[in-house]
């Protein structure tokens, strides 16, 4: 039994494969498919309700009864743990990295189940091609792959951006002297008369494209321990306590990763956005682009699912973009900025260097540093995001998600007996009568058991503790956490200086940079905005998602 044990049965390294697939496959070798963008969600929770459809509360008066936050500012209660804007805008990023539904199809993820930079990086080859410039590794500036962020608030896409001038920086250092020559001994480029390995410019493309995209991954991941999942905790962001799962033992584990439908609902955090956020977000006609986008997407699936022709397809391409080219206008978008990829309203990039500029991004991320997130719980959603949420209740529907009750039982947390019960906490001791009358109208009187998953994660009481979330999205939040990152080969095994180069390993690192009191991000935006490498920005970022004391 000692001999048998010695071996891994199931072999989870692989040296010739140290680089993502760019649709997350084979992260795990016996199951090369798990995780891969444009493969079913999982379902983390079995259940036994299956109502009559169309018994169900309407959608849109659930958002407007129970989900709707009153509108000019008036609903808006800032959070008590002193989290701010950029937290969430961090939070979309980690999200849409995890979490594409398929119009018309809840049950398929479009994206990869990995926290692999998909936004940026595309989560197919065809979408990875489109990044790629081609020559020594670098991405196109500026740009992004996810088209979904793109009517998002600005911090999100600055923050993506950020990420993307990292990838580019980190190419270019691949590729100086100091760690090509001297530490790595021409890994990346071939010498003649020299004894460097042959490598043609295509090759020396794709290993610089692929190391520096691994070294990038690896700062967003360690964002995510240091800085992100410590703010989500409540945990000091300056101390020492690691959240690194590589770090602990045994380093294990690594079944490929599959998020689940129900993690897909939990994330949806839209009741924390800042009124700031809301603010603009009344500002754009959102729901008319949406409105495009779906009949879109509809016409897509008709002529994916065979109905319509190859020729529709072409017909239904050309109608969009002239629909897209006339909304334009009212969100403030030129044509030429449209052509150029992916959008950030109200900023455009500068004609010649096709970058937008340092200012408005410094200014939208260090504004959103002292922007309040608001306070969870019922009717805290923008009213903006109406559409967005009547369509997640109905896809959840769709899906067949159980009950809330069934999900806390799931998690063996107490199975709630009155709708009070659910909505006392430590912050709401008296709970507000017009939701338990909501609810009743709803769900009837003794309805508890038939309170759906989603919405009802997003109405029960919020915790006193971490960032204040309603208690099963709180406990669930870190079993998915800790699967997403455990189940990551690249993570567990991938993070050191033969896969990432010696700079790389340092770099990555909170303590491997000459800054070594700070946070990754600080590190990374300093970097990335060299002539804005002050004190005054590396206080503002010290501790980056909360509001500075
Ligand atoms: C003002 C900011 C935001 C806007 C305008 C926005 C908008 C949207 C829209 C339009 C959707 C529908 C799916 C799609 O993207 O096409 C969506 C879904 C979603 N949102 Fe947001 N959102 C915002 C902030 C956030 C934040 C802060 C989080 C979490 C930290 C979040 C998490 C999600 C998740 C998990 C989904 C489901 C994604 C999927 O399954 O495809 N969103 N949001
Ligand atoms: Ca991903």
């Amino acid at each position: 039994m000692k001999f048998w044990n010695d071996v891994p049965k199931v072999n989870r390294q692989f040296p010739s494969l140290q680089f993502r697939a760019a649709d997350g496959s084979t992260n795990y070798l016996s199951n090369i498919g798990i995780g891969a963008a444009n493969t079913p969600y999982s379902r983390t929770v079995q259940t036994n309700y299956f109502p009559i459809k169309s018994e169900l509360p309407d959608a849109s008066e659930l958002f407007d009864d129970l989900l709707k936050r009153p509108s000019g500012g008036e609903g808006f209660e800032p959070n008590i743990s002193g989290i701010n804007s950029l937290l969430f805008a961090f939070g979309s990023v980690i999200t849409h990295d995890v979490f594409r539904t398929k119009p018309g199809d809840p049950g398929i993820n479009q994206t990869t189940s990995y926290l692999d930079l998909s936004c940026l990086y595309g989560a197919t080859e065809e979408e990875q091609k489109k990044q790629r410039t081609y020559s020594n590794g670098l991405i196109k500036p500026d740009t992004f792959s996810d088209a979904r962020l793109q009517f998002q608030v600005p911090a999100v896409i600055f923050l993506l951006i950020t990420f993307s001038r990292n990838h580019n920086f980190i190419a270019k250092n691949l590729l100086s002297p100091e760690v090509n020559e001297k530490q790595e001994n021409y890994r990346f480029t071939h010498v003649s008369g020299l004894k460097s390995p042959r490598l043609s410019a295509s090759r020396t493309d794709e290993l610089v494209f692929q190391t520096a995209r691994n070294i990038n991954v690896a700062c967003f991941a360690m964002v995510v321990f240091n800085e992100y999942l410590r703010s989500i905790l409540n945990i000091d962001v300056g101390g020492t306590y690691t959240v690194r799962p590589d770090l602990q033992t045994p380093r294990d584990a690594s079944y490929g990763n599959s998020v689940s439908l129900e993690f897909g609902y939990i994330y949806r955090w839209h009741s924390a956005i800042s009124a700031q956020d809301e603010k603009w977000l009344d500002g754009i006609p959102l729901a008319k682009y949406l409105t495009l986008r779906k009949q879109f997407l509809e016409d897509l699936n008709l002529i994916e699912s065979g109905e319509s022709s190859a020729a529709d397809l072409e017909v239904a391409k050309a109608k969009h973009g002239r629909d897209m080219m006339q909304l334009l206008p009212e969100f403030g978008i030129t044509k030429e900025d449209f052509a150029r990829g992916p959008v950030c309203i109200g900023y455009h990039r500068d004609a010649e260097t096709h970058k937008f500029k340092d200012e408005d991004m410094l200014s939208i991320l260090t504004s959103s540093v002292s922007w309040a997130a608001g306070k969870m719980g019922p009717r805290k959603v923008p009213a903006a995001l109406k559409d967005v949420e009547v369509e997640g209740i109905e896809g959840a529907r769709t899906a067949g998600l159980c009950t809330l009750n069934e999900f806390r039982k799931h998690f063996k947390l107490k199975q709630y007996k009155s709708y009070a019960e659910m909505l006392t906490g430590p912050q709401s001791p008296v709970p507000d009568p017009s939701v338990i009358a909501a609810l009743e109208k709803h769900y009837g009187k003794d309805g508890i058991d038939k309170v759906e998953f989603y919405p009802g994660i997003l109405l029960e009481a919020i915790e006193a503790d971490g960032i204040s979330l309603p208690y099963a999205a709180g406990r669930a939040i870190l079993s998915d956490a800790v699967n997403l990152i455990k189940n990551d080969r690249f993570l567990i095994y991938g993070l050191n200086p033969h896969n990432l180069t010696h700079w790389g390993f340092e770099y990555f690192q909170k303590t491997g940079d000459e800054r070594s009191d700070g946070p990754v991000l600080k590190k990374i935006i300093l970097n990335c905005f060299p002539s804005f490498n002050k004190p005054e920005l590396a206080q503002i970022l010290k501790d980056p998602f909360h509001i500075p004391k």
